[in-house]
């Protein structure tokens, strides 16, 4: 379970996401839905540990080493570097090998084998920037296969990816839901939202709405989040608004044995 304490992120004391509180129960699949500026892309690296809090705190269950994995919009990988699609891709076993540990046999099977679920068999030793974008999006998807992570975060990954593609991206996610993981998805197709997630957290700033895809996504709370976006202050100087209540659409969190929430980003 990943449990939000009225917590609020932001840059230089600029509050992006205010006093979110509510749990988000083990094994969800969550799509996190607003408008442009909403505090997505915040909220995820405040999740991954990038950003400090600025008030509040973010409860992540205790993790194996690699369990969290995080893929933001860009810059995670230098295309201009020279390195292959296998080495790339590879990177997902970091946590097992270790920075200069070199690949076994079943490793390298293994990196094989999450290019063959990708469709980019054959594309081993092609340098990485020699990619399209939807290929290099699914190289990106190889190595969080290989990463293993039971906590995933992805930023806008079907952002400029043909539509094929994008099915194959979404029957990956949906068999890492089935097995169990817990994946926050930002995405801002809500007709995808609609057909492929089961839960969304609707942002503008502040919470509005988190629980059932179809009772969030509604004209109405749609509505707000556009309303609160466009009322939003980019100027006002620090955090002063009061505590929004608790999601109350939060599904309550089913109990997790054997994980003991550690306190992480406490402010
Ligand atoms: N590194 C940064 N430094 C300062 N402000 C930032 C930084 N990154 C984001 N912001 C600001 O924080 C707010 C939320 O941005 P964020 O990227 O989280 O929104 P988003 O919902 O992901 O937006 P989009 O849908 O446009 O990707 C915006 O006002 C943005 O300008």
């Amino acid at each position: 379970m990943i449990r939000f304490d009225n917590l609020t992120l932001g840059y230089d004391r600029h509050p992006a996401v205010h006093h979110l509180s509510g749990d988000i129960p083990a094994g969800a699949l969550v799509a996190v839905v607003g408008p442009n500026g909403a505090g997505k892309s915040t909220l995820l690296k405040g999740l991954a540990g990038e950003l400090r809090p600025i008030g509040g705190r973010v409860l992540l269950p205790e993790l194996p080493p690699g369990g969290l994995a995080y893929m933001p919009q860009c810059g995670d990988i230098d295309p201009s570097f020279p390195v292959s699609v296998f080495d790339v891709v590879a990177m997902g076993l970091w946590h097992e090998i270790g920075a200069f540990g070199a690949l076994s046999r079943s490793q390298r099977q293994r990196v094989r084998d999450a290019l063959a679920t990708v469709g980019l068999s054959g594309f081993e030793t092609r340098p990485i920037g020699s990619l399209s974008g939807g290929q290099l999006q699914r190289a990106r998807f190889a190595r969080l296969i290989l990463q293993d992570a039971p906590l995933i975060l992805l930023d806008e990954p079907f952002a400029a990816i043909d539509s094929r593609t994008v099915e194959d991206l979404v029957g990956l996610i949906l068999g890492w839901h089935a097995e169990g993981r817990t994946i926050l998805t930002v995405v801002h197709d809500l007709e995808q939202v609609r057909r492929h997630f089961p839960t969304a957290l609707l942002l503008s700033r502040e919470p509005v709405a988190f629980g059932p895809t179809a009772e969030v996504l509604t004209p109405a709370l749609l509505a707000r989040a556009r309303r609160l976006s466009e009322a939003f202050d980019e100027d006002a100087p620090e955090c002063h608004i009061e505590p929004a209540p608790a999601l109350g659409a939060m599904p309550a969190a089913p109990s997790h044995p054997g994980s003991h929430p550690g306190h992480r980003h406490s402010h």
